[in-house]
């Protein structure tokens, strides 16, 4: 009972703004984005220029801890330089509500395009966008973070070229981990361990499920058969099988994002498609 007077206490006071409502007499809220764990997303018009942002703010009810990572998430997007990525514009405080406003992508993410659309993506194609990719996440690693979310939802495509957002979970390179959550058992354990970890090794884990949503979107699931693992399934090639299994930490892992990219360049070009 008390869990559930809980629950219906945090969804009044985490109760989205409403569209047409000026934020700090600058912004006009346009559109509610979403709710994460630890914030609320909306677009918002700027009124002296009419430029759309993203206006993010912390969800009231989590507290110290909302305003905590949104201060983290401001602090690193703030060391980013990179066109591919949300530049911060500014942090403040509104109504005792922290906010954060950054540079609104207005592109579809991986996961709209698999699950949405259907796009299918041959494997050449896989290559080609993991190369990009990888290229972004190794300027990132070479500014010191690391993004520890690097998943389908987080990475849109605009114009033609992928974006990462969702700096919400990004570390600084070498910085202690997170506690690990309560209650988790072995094996959940080693996967926070995995993907949370601030190290590049954590990206690129989350590079290889990354890869396997694009290589998994072109394949038919067959009617009657059991579900199988990803290196039964998907039967790729021996050394795109090979660059998973590094990737996903079954084998020596890469060095980092530069070595995984080397690889890449050399699976696109010993199919011909560089
Ligand atoms: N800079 C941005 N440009 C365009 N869309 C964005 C941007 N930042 C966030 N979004 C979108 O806003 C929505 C909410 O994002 P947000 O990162 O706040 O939470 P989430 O990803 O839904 O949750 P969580 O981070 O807890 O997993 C998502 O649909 C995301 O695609």
């Amino acid at each position: 009972m008390l869990a559930y007077l809980k629950q219906v206490a945090a969804s009044w006071i985490d109760f989205p703004l409403r569209p047409g409502l000026i934020v700090r007499k600058k912004y006009r809220i346009e559109h509610f984005l979403g709710i994460g764990s630890y914030g609320l997303t909306y677009v918002g018009k700027e009124l002296a220029t009419g430029k759309e942002f993203v206006l993010k703010q912390a969800k009231p009810s989590k507290g110290s801890k909302a305003r905590l990572l949104l201060a983290r998430e401001a602090d690193i997007l703030q060391m980013l330089d990179l066109a591919q990525i949300p530049k911060l514009t500014e942090v403040f405080e509104w109504r005792k509500k922290p906010f954060l406003v950054m540079d609104y992508i207005r592109g579809q993410t991986v996961e709209d395009l698999i699950f949405l659309e259907g796009r299918t993506f041959s494997e050449t194609d896989c290559l080609k966008l993991m190369l990009e990719l990888t290229r972004l996440v190794e300027m990132i690693h070479n500014q010191g973070i690391v993004h520890l979310d690097l998943r389908i939802p987080n990475v849109l495509m605009k114009e033609g070229k992928l974006h990462v957002i969702d700096f919400g979970l990004a570390r600084k390179i070498g910085e202690e981990p997170e506690p690990e959550p309560k209650g988790l058992d072995a094996a959940a354990a080693a996967e926070h361990r995995l993907r949370r970890t601030p190290q590049p090794a954590s990206d690129l884990y989350a590079l290889g499920h990354f890869l396997l949503f694009l290589l998994y979107s072109a394949y038919e699931t067959p009617q009657e058969e059991e579900e199988a693992d990803w290196q039964t399934e998907l039967q790729l090639a021996p050394d795109l099988k090979g660059a998973l299994r590094r990737l996903l930490q079954i084998d020596q892992p890469y060095s980092g994002a530069t070595e995984f990219r080397s690889e890449l360049i050399e699976l696109l070009r010993v199919r011909s498609a560089l």
